[in-house]
């Protein structure tokens, strides 16, 4: 469990968070979502130990981790940028996922063992001696993950994973995702695409006004249309369609298939 316990900060003078308090189950997806400049980006880094808060504490696992220096946290929570050019920087794919490892001190051999498995569960294993800088977005995008993953953390902070990739990467990074959420590395999602976060999230946080505005599923935040809208947020395509057809909600593409096709037939016997 993360526990942030009234969590307050400002950068300078303007105020981002007012006396925050939430619970994330680590061993879930969860989603952070909000209108832009709501402060979803601080509220990681403020979890990785890369900026402090003004006041209150943030527990993992029930230790304080709100005093540690962001590297000893490293050991415990991957961060992946929005733009790997500002993570990658080794001259080949497999130096590039050994780095954090051997940087926090792990034993070569197991450092070695890991890198590997990251690069299988990355789908990059075939490219380590490939420049990172010469990947596609896509493949960039996960050896940042595979970098924190190597270094075998118990979360994993993406913030917009996806953004700027094709439809191909996109579905690639959201298997790995699932995948790896299935392996016990719990993930915290910064994301502004609402039908991402309604077929991939189990818990929602929609930041708004210094403060948590929101806590709850997919299916409760959609659920009331008004409150969608009143925190910035899009409806999902299916969401939005179901409600159009007065079905039943449905969050993805396929439960919207299975509702049509159930009245299909339903209409079908009537007629
Ligand atoms: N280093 C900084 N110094 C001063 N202000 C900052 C700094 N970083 C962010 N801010 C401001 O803090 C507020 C919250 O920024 P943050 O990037 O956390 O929001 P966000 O919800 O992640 O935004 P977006 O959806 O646009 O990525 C914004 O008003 C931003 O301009």
């Amino acid at each position: 469990m993360l526990n942030l316990k009234n969590i307050s900060f400002s950068y300078a003078r303007e105020k981002i968070f007012n006396d925050i308090n939430v619970q994330i189950d680590t061993t879930l997806i969860t989603a952070v979502a909000g209108r832009n400049g709501t402060g979803k980006t601080t509220l990681t880094r403020l979890i990785m130990g890369l900026m402090k808060p003004d006041a209150g504490t943030i527990e993992l696992n029930g230790k304080i981790i709100s005093d540690m220096p962001s590297y000893i946290l490293a050991k415990d929570i991957g961060y992946v940028f929005q733009n790997p050019d500002h993570q990658l920087f080794a001259s080949s794919v497999h130096s590039e996922a050994a780095y954090a490892p051997l940087a926090l001190g792990m034993d070569i051999k197991l450092a070695e063992e890991n890198v590997q498995q990251a690069l299988i569960d990355t789908e990059l294993a075939d490219k380590q001696e490939c420049m990172p800088q010469l990947l596609s977005l896509g493949d960039k995008q996960r050896l940042s993950i595979a970098s924190a993953l190597a270094a075998v953390p118990k979360l994993l902070i993406l913030d917009e994973p996806t953004s700027g990739q094709d439809c191909r990467e996109r579905t690639v990074l959201l298997r790995l995702m699932r995948k790896l959420n299935k392996k016990g590395i719990g993930i915290i999602l910064i994301t502004h695409d609402m039908d991402i976060l309604a077929e991939h999230a189990d818990r929602v946080l929609v930041l708004s006004n210094k403060c948590i505005a929101f806590e709850g599923t997919p299916r409760e935040l959609f659920t009331d249309e008004e409150r969608t809208a009143a925190l910035g947020l899009e409806l999902p395509e299916a969401v939005r369609i179901s409600h159009e057809m007065k079905l039943e909600l449905c969050l993805t593409p396929a439960e919207l298939y299975n509702k049509i096709a159930v009245r299909r037939e339903e209409n079908g016997k009537n007629n």
